[in-house]
């Protein structure tokens, strides 16, 4: 996240609202007979597998919104049902404006390739495919001239750093540049929303770090509406303007990497948060005192991260300034909350 990043709080983009998703032979008949009813009895007494449980959530237009949470907590099938690859049980989803549950066939299929990006875990590119040509693939499959998807295509490769690498093909390239290349075409479309699922999970460490960086980057540039799939938390700390957590097929919380990290919602949350430095994620505005005469040097922003302006504070007077978006100041930080950021203790009340 970029320094003093003002969290979108605008319009909803996809609405999701007590969706569930149930397994098992009787999943139609039981759900008919109790609607939103249903509980952990019934669903275990049925023998019906509950992959999304009364599940809610809103992603705002211009948000990193991630989904995290251990295998089998259902963070796929929520995913699957926002892109219309899966039905729920029950619930509503509106993407984009649309009904998913009156949306046909057709106007599914017309939103994945129009409105919607998507880059999986995988890769899934085509073997038989050049670079240039998995990257051109979407707007092939909109009909789109050959000149045209191609030009597109070098512009989206040069994007994510591929130029040179039009012509090869995907098994000649690192496992970092396949999934470039999967980001790359996820793009051609100018997709409204972007569905990323697990997409640097396969990656070794250093390479998936380096991808991080590369999708912050991407994402300052373009500005999307994102949903994020990991079950890495440390991954979705530092990619996320907000997160929800799942477990169980339920969502347990959702807040901004900061808020859950000074009041996780229970003891499965706090678990996650308990190995986060602090100073990665608790911002300066949270910690901060009330302005006071005589404040010099500075000032620090408000949204700035209390680890990157740690120096700063310890080198400057007691205290220095803090600052709002618009150069106001309102409040003071001093060294004393700085130390107790580091040292990962709560934030003094
Ligand atoms: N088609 C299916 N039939 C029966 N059960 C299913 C089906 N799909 C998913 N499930 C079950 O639903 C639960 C949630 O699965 P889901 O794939 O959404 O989890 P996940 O959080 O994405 O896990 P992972 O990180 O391992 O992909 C799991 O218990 C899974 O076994």
């Amino acid at each position: 996240m970029t320094e003093d990043k003002e969290m979108p709080s605008g319009e909803a983009l996809i609405s999701c609202r007590s969706v569930w998703k149930l397994y098992g032979a009787k999943a139609g008949e039981i759900v008919k007979k109790y609607g939103q009813n249903i509980n952990d009895d019934i669903i275990n007494k049925n023998g019906l597998i509950p992959a999304a449980r009364d599940v809610s959530f809103d992603v705002r237009k211009g948000e990193i919104f991630v989904i995290m949470g251990l295998s089998g907590s259902g963070k796929s099938t929520i995913l699957r049902c926002m892109t219309g690859l899966i039905e729920p049980t029950m619930g509503q989803l509106t993407v984009s404006g649309k009904d998913l549950g009156t949306a046909s066939r057709q106007d599914l299929i017309g939103m994945r390739r129009k409105v919607m990006g998507m880059v999986f875990q995988d890769f899934a590119l085509l073997p038989h495919l050049t670079v240039l040509d998995n990257v051109a693939f979407p707007l092939k499959v909109q009909g789109k001239s050959r000149a045209e998807r191609h030009a597109k295509a070098r512009e989206m490769v040069e994007l994510v750093g591929l130029e040179g690498r039009e012509a090869y093909l995907p098994h000649e390239l690192s496992g970092g540049q396949q999934q470039r290349v999967g980001i790359a075409r996820s793009l051609t479309t100018e997709p409204e929303i972007w569905f990323l699922d697990e997409p640097f999970s396969a990656l070794d460490p250093l390479i998936r770090a380096e991808m991080q960086d590369e999708f912050l980057r991407l994402q300052n540039l373009l500005q999307k509406s994102i949903v994020f799939v990991t079950h890495d938390f440390d991954e979705a700390i530092g990619l996320a303007d907000r997160i929800a957590i799942m477990a169980g097929g339920r969502v347990v919380q959702i807040g901004t990497p900061e808020e859950l990290i000074t009041n996780p919602a229970d003891d499965y949350v706090a678990k996650f948060t308990e190995k986060v430095p602090r100073s990665k994620v608790v911002s300066v505005r949270t910690v901060m005192g009330p302005v006071r005469a005589g404040l010099t040097g500075g000032p620090v922003a408000a949204g700035a991260l209390v680890g990157d302006v740690a120096q700063q504070v310890m080198a400057g007077a007691d205290a220095l300034p803090v600052a709002d978006p618009d150069g106001r100041i309102i409040g003071a930080i001093d060294r004393a909350s700085v130390t107790a950021v580091l040292l990962n203790q709560s934030a003094p009340a």
